[in-house]
């Protein structure tokens, strides 16, 4: 079931039209829908059934404190990549306790204040980490508890830029020489080992990767465990794929259910850390078409959203749905659109060769926004990100306002 529907010939979010929040609150504006949020959560939760779990949610996908604070509100855990991300996570009242740290290059302090409120676990990406990490904890008395990022060496068959399991990635260590680091770690004193952690790349849509990837970690453990080494947790990471255009990945619960299958999971906690299977078709970024421009070959719709506001079309040639928020009759005249927007950047686009039937003042909404969407935008070409807005049945939370222009520059400063 889908909450962004047309009804009567507009777009609403839930039992909000959308027109009427564009109104309200200005544009661009990000429109979430509380129960898609949910549902999808839902839907990866009750895959486990009895199973020992815990769902990290990956706040990178989507960090605004009001959604982390529903999926705390439902006993989520948090996949964080930096101490902002941790201090998000605190302010959201998610427990420390189920957060799991992420991320190739964790700093010192970083390290530090996740020790001091009790993360559930480091997942370290290098030994070179791994040394300092227990050099920080002998610093602090504590003991770490932490998994291994492996690299299996698995192809995601996804957007090189998202892609991470391969050897030639930064990412984790290579799974074929990771014994040796496991068993280092088992005698550092402050450090504690629990778990091992692969995450393969984002927008997979087909299991057997993760599948593949599966295989090798649960070998692994099973080598790791006949040299003294007991893991007591396996995280999979993050990667379900969504549908953006024609994708058919498997829905959050059939991708569980084919997870679940393998019967050796059973001595395991499992971990997973989505982010985009929950977020991306959760929202849809509303931008107001400012001006038409008719070119002898191409026509642009000039929008109010920019790649600021929405970077993944521009950084890895996306595709987002575009559509109007007052329904386009059927005998109505469409043309052949670049949506754009005002940054002085040629990939400056939200989509290209978009057939729309468009005028000036109309809106447009780009779905599947949910997910690297508000979380990737930045003030370039001093533009103040947008609000965002999250659609609860028939009210409406502004859980971001707009930035102001004189927040853009506040922190800087003359030369005396
Ligand atoms: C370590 C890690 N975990 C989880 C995620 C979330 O991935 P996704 O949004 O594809 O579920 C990512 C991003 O790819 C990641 O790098
Ligand atoms: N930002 C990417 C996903 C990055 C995944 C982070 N590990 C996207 O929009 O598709």
């Amino acid at each position: 079931m889908d909450y962004f529907n047309y009804k009567q010939g507009q777009l609403y979010a839930e039992d909000v039209s959308v027109k009427g929040i564009a109104n309200t609150y200005d544009t661009p504006c990000y429109i979430y829908s509380r129960a898609t949020l949910e549902r999808h959560w839902h839907a990866f939760n009750n895959a486990f059934g009895d199973h020992d779990h815990l769902i990290c949610y990956s706040v990178k996908a989507c960090s605004n404190i009001a959604i982390l604070n529903l999926f705390a509100k439902l006993g989520s855990g948090f996949d964080i990549v930096s101490v902002g991300e941790l201090e998000r996570v605190l302010a959201a009242g998610g427990d420390p306790g189920k957060v799991v740290f992420s991320g190739v290059g964790k700093r010192d302090d970083e390290m530090r204040r996740a020790l001091e409120v009790g993360i559930r676990c480091f997942n370290i990406e290098s030994e070179a980490e791994l040394d300092r990490l227990n050099s920080v904890a002998r610093e602090m008395g504590k003991a770490a508890a932490i998994s291994i990022r492996v690299n299996p060496d698995v192809d995601a068959q996804t957007h090189p830029y998202i892609s991470t399991g391969l050897k030639e990635n930064k990412f984790g260590i290579d799974i074929n020489t990771v014994e040796a680091v496991y068993l280092r770690a088992e005698k550092m004193p402050n450090i504690k080992v629990d778990g091992i952690d692969c995450h393969i790349g984002s927008q997979l849509t087909e299991v057997a990767p993760f599948m593949d990837a599966l295989d090798r970690v649960l070998d692994l453990a099973e080598r790791l465990k006949a040299q003294g080494v007991d893991i007591h947790h396996l995280d999979l990471g993050g990667g379900l794929g969504v549908r953006y255009q024609e994708e058919t990945p498997p829905l959050p619960a059939e991708y569980m259910q084919a997870m679940m299958q393998n019967e050796r999971l059973k001595d395991y906690q499992i971990i997973i850390e989505p982010g985009r299977a929950i977020a991306a078709n959760a929202a849809i970024l509303v931008s107001r078409v400012e001006y038409l421009k008719h070119g002898e070959d191409k026509s642009f719709a000039i929008v109010d959203a920019a790649m600021n506001d929405l970077l993944r079309p521009s950084l890895y040639q996306a595709w987002q749905r575009i559509i109007p928020v007052t329904e386009t009759p059927e005998d109505a005249e469409t043309k052949n659109y670049d949506v754009v927007g005002p940054i002085c950047e040629t990939g400056d686009f939200l989509g290209k060769d978009r057939q729309l039937s468009l005028e000036e003042g109309d809106l447009v909404a780009v779905r599947s926004s949910g997910a690297y969407g508000f979380s990737m935008a930045s003030n370039y070409n001093t533009r103040p990100r947008a609000c965002e807005l999250l659609v609860d049945g028939d009210q409406v939370h502004q859980i971001r306002r707009r930035e102001t222009i004189e927040e853009l520059f506040a922190g800087e400063s003359l030369l005396p």
